[in-house]
């Protein structure tokens, strides 16, 4: 059997005869010490913009270059009908089939569907209910996003493969099938078609609406997803960032973005996730917390507080709810956005969505008229009356950056009860060493959530911007100001004073 440098040393060998070329001023590195596999790391000093190595776009896989469409012409036009990702799968799947034959062979032993006793799939598709328990109460557990995979296998096998003749893959088996479609997630690259660009420059103007999926198929799609080799060696880091390809028509290009000092690991970025989505899709975390982490407040979390703490009945926050989508929904002019959500992001930086501010300041004005007695919340046409009212005042209110003081006791006691979830199974300071077990890097997701959710308790920095801060008014002058009206029996709708929905954003 080969050693992990062995293997890696083959690898080289097969680039170099791919006309791969890489800077002498980076090695091959194994970091399986870090619980990184392979990585990448400069031997020299690298300037910004210097070209680290470049890949003939031959040496990539995708439908265009793969042993399947060279042979079964039938299977390339099949495949061009589906979405990137079930091609990538079958074309994999397909290579890896004929693996000995394959032209990748030395790269597929360096990864993890091959090299099993080095790699191991960590991502939370791979997670037994006991382990994904560890992760409670992140909200990540509900979007592992397994039924929909499923799906997809079930359309895949064996009805599409049979179609477009391909009897090496009329046995794959749901786990190789999530095997092979982990990887790609983990390992592939959205690269840009060339011929496509022209074709999109020539039709730019008349076309400015069209995305980047087209249709949703291959075909009208502006890029193939596909695995690239030595490109995919390079680990990732939200804060460490420093190398990013580049596509030319001919090569692919992998360029540092910013000074890399000897000795340093080249970085580069799989998108910006938070640390319990950079776990879910690839099955590693950042340590020291991913640059875009953030907490999340449940709806529920919202719901209970003003239940529990300050009397509101159940019905009365779900009636208030429904109307408040309600209102959303009527809004033809699209001018008070949909405010309940499933939950609300509260991030690293002490920022938090708009709507949560919204949807805490309207139950805190609710909670004090529902307590006043004076109102009428039994009728269901006057609640609906007064809460559309209390919605367009607060919306007023936020606007010229106001909020009450019942919203911020309010948003404090909603932050604290969801901080202390966390608490009871975790010390949020607590320091990290090394993370190699699946319930150590729960630990660290659950931290990362703590910690942006405790930075959201920095009134300072949570209610303020470069150009100004919310002032914080008595609730008495809003509720005078939502009660006069109605009390003097006036239209409590007519409101000209319109909210943009993209202030909520
Ligand atoms: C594109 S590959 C990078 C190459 C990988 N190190 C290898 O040896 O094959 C992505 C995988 O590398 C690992 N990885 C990437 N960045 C990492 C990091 N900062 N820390 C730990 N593991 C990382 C994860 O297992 C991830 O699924």
């Amino acid at each position: 059997m080969l050693s992990f440098d062995d293997i890696t040393n083959k690898f080289l060998e097969w680039l170099s005869e791919e006309n791969v070329t890489i800077s002498s001023k980076l090695v091959v590195k194994d970091l399986r010490k870090d619980n990184q596999g392979r990585g990448m790391v400069a031997n020299e000093d690298i300037e910004e913009d210097e070209e680290l190595f470049s890949i003939p776009r031959e040496t990539i896989i995708n439908i265009d270059n793969c042993s399947l469409t060279k042979t079964n012409s039938k299977a390339r036009d099949g495949l061009l009908s589906l979405n990137q990702w079930e091609a990538l799968i079958i074309v994999l799947l397909y290579e890896l089939k004929v693996n000995g034959k394959s032209k990748w062979s030395a790269y597929f032993n360096t990864l993890p569907i091959k090299d099993t006793q080095n790699y191991k799939f960590n991502q939370l598709m791979f997670w037994s209910h006991e382990q994904l328990a560890d992760l409670s109460p992140s909200l990540i557990i509900d979007r592992i996003g397994k039924d929909e995979a499923e799906a997809m296998y079930n359309k895949l096998f064996p009805k599409v493969v049979e179609d477009l003749n391909i009897p090496e893959l009329f046995k794959v088996t749901l786990e190789e099938y999530h095997k092979v479609a982990s990887l790609i997630m983990s390992y592939s690259f959205d690269v840009e078609r060339p011929e496509f660009n022209q074709v999109e420059d020539d039709e730019a103007e008349d076309d400015e609406e069209e995305d980047d999926e087209g249709d949703g198929t291959i075909l009208n799609g502006n890029y193939y997803k596909s695995m690239v080799p030595l490109a995919d060696i390079l680990n990732a880091d939200t804060k460490l960032h420093n190398a990013s390809l580049v596509y030319t028509p001919g090569v692919l290009v992998m360029k540092s973005v910013k000074p890399i000092k000897k000795g340093e690991q080249i970085y580069n970025t799989y998108s910006d996730h938070p640390n319990s989505e950079i776990l879910r899709r690839y099955g590693y975390v950042e340590t020291n917390g991913s640059e875009l982490d953030f907490g999340e407040i449940p709806l529920k979390t919202i719901k209970d507080y003003f239940i529990n703490r300050l009397g509101l009945t159940s019905s009365l926050v779900q009636d208030t709810f429904v109307i408040l989508d309600k209102i959303a929904e009527d809004d033809e002019e699209e001018n008070f956005a949909k405010i309940v959500l499933d939950s609300y992001d509260c991030f690293n930086d002490s920022q938090v969505i708009l709507e949560l501010i919204f949807i805490i300041q309207i139950l805190s004005i609710v909670a004090l008229l529902y307590r006043s007695d004076s109102l009428d919340f039994s009728n269901s046409e006057s609640k609906s009356e007064l809460i559309s009212r209390v919605s367009k005042k607060c919306y007023q209110l936020i606007e010229s950056k106001k909020l009450t003081k019942s919203f911020l006791e309010n948003y404090e006691g909603i932050m604290r009860s969801r901080i202390q979830e966390y608490l009871v199974k975790i010390d949020c300071n607590s320091e990290t060493g090394i993370v190699k077990t699946r319930a150590e890097m729960a630990k660290v997701v659950l931290k990362s959530e703590c910690k942006s959710l405790k930075n959201c308790l920095d009134f300072e920095k949570v209610f303020s911007d470069e150009e100004s801060s919310y002032k914080f008014i008595d609730d008495g002058k809003l509720i005078r100001n939502i009660t006069k009206k109605r009390i003097n029996g006036t239209d409590i709708t007519d409101n000209n004073r319109k909210i943009k929905k993209n202030k909520l954003k």
